[in-house]
């Protein structure tokens, strides 16, 4: 199942710039283990903001929520999901 995931990272301006940056390598490392397993399959910045665009690849809906909510910038983040299918003009059959 494909989904559109965007993620807006929101952290406090006082908030100890050591933890976050602690955080910030926890994230890059889940990151590229996800994307390794073809589970984060895309991710673009948006151009001048702390927010990227994302599309996951999981089995089901609980397991993205699962995914999401364990990442370490989770509780930075505000996430906005969108189911998505494929395209019938689609020349990608693994746009499922
Ligand atoms: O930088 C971000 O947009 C937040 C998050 C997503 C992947 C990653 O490494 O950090």
């Amino acid at each position: 199942m494909l989904f559109k995931v965007e993620m807006d990272v929101r952290v406090p301006l006082d908030y100890d710039p050591a933890r976050f940056e602690a955080l910030k390598a926890a994230e890059k490392a889940r990151f590229q283990e996800l994307q390794r397993a073809g589970t984060w399959r895309h991710i673009w910045r948006v151009v001048g903001q702390y927010s990227n665009v994302s599309i996951f690849d999981v089995e089901s809906n609980a397991q993205l929520h699962d995914l999401l909510t364990g990442l370490p910038l989770y509780p930075f983040m505000e996430v906005k999901v969108t189911a998505l299918c494929r395209h019938p003009s689609s020349l990608h059959d693994d746009d499922r």
